[in-house]
């Protein structure tokens, strides 16, 4: 053991909209999905180790698997080299917002800065969320989540919400009725904040229907969302339960997250800023 260590961040994943626009034979979904990064996370440390292990930390360490099972685990496996990893969990499990798949690409990041080379890991063989996380900021992501084409997006302000239920990714698939629908439209070149917000509200995210079904508390958080002041947009992110809603700056955003919490002190709140 040399003691060598590296840490890594691994944000938040978010679906800013999310359209499924078919189904291949295997079952998996197409989409065509904006995708943006928070700057609420978990965070990975490792160190040089005789052998694999994880450690969980942090405010929602509890009942994420601290095994083999773990994507963490897997990451580091994939790569081949033995790694001690602390993950200090602070996302919700099973939420929308590829808790579990961030962490995985901040574990393939700090191992390539840990072992000075490339990782040779296929994020894909990780999960459809993987190769997003690898980029870490604004991307479209289409195919089943292997075609990432990355993206230059002014920053925008959201609150994000977790009602304390997970949702199973395919049980929401599962639900969804029509797996052809249109694509996302064309987005627009320039224009900041304001001509994004115009754009996204002209898009979708398909899983939310079938994922307020089978929790319909999903519909309480984006009703109180939207009825924030300063709330432009209120969305669910990924397969749920995870919501969020975009405000014009941080500050209105904190406003809001303030009130939420203070409304409904079992949910996970948080404001942050998305890029
Ligand atoms: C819903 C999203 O979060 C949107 O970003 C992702 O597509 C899901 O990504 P993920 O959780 O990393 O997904 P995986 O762990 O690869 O797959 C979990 C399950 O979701 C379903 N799945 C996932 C991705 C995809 N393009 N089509 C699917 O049908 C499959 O049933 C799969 O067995
Ligand atoms: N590092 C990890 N963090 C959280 N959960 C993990 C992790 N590794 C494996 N898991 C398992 O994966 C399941 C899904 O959790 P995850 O947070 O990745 O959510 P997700 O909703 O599938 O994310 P996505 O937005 O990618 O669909 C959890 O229930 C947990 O058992």
């Amino acid at each position: 053991m040399t003691g060598r260590q590296t840490e890594a961040f691994a944000p938040a994943k978010i679906n800013l909209a999310l359209h499924v626009t078919g189904q291949r034979d295997d079952g998996y979904h197409l989409l065509d999905s904006l995708v943006m990064f928070a700057d609420v996370g978990d965070t990975v440390r490792l160190r040089d180790a005789p052998e694999v292990s994880l450690e969980i930390t942090g405010s929602r360490a509890a009942g994420v698997p601290a095994d083999r099972r773990n994507l963490c685990w897997k990451a580091a496996e994939a790569f081949g080299c033995p790694v001690a990893i602390t993950l200090d969990k602070h996302l919700p499990a099973a939420a929308g917002i590829g808790g579990g798949s961030s962490d995985a690409a901040a574990v393939l990041r700090a191992m390539e800065a840990l072992y000075g080379r490339p990782s040779p890991v296929d994020p894909l063989t990780l999960g459809a969320d993987v190769p997003v996380c690898m980029v870490g900021h604004a991307a479209r992501m289409s195919g089943i989540g292997d075609h990432v084409l990355p993206l230059f997006m002014a920053p925008l302000h959201a609150v994000l919400v977790n009602p304390g239920v997970e949702v199973s990714t395919p049980s929401v698939f599962k639900a969804l009725s029509c797996k052809e629908n249109a694509p996302m439209s064309e987005m627009p070149e320039g224009g900041g904040p304001a001509a994004a917000l115009v754009w996204l509200s002209a898009q979708r995210n398909d899983l939310q229907a079938p994922a307020i079904a089978l929790q319909p508390v999903i519909g309480d958080v984006l009703t109180a969302l939207g009825g924030q002041t300063g709330a432009r947009l209120a969305r669910m992110s990924g397969s749920g339960a995870t919501c969020f809603a975009l405000f014009d700056d941080l500050k209105t955003a904190k406003a809001a997250a303030t009130d939420l919490q203070k409304a409904h002190p079992a949910w996970w709140v948080a404001a942050c800023t998305l890029r």
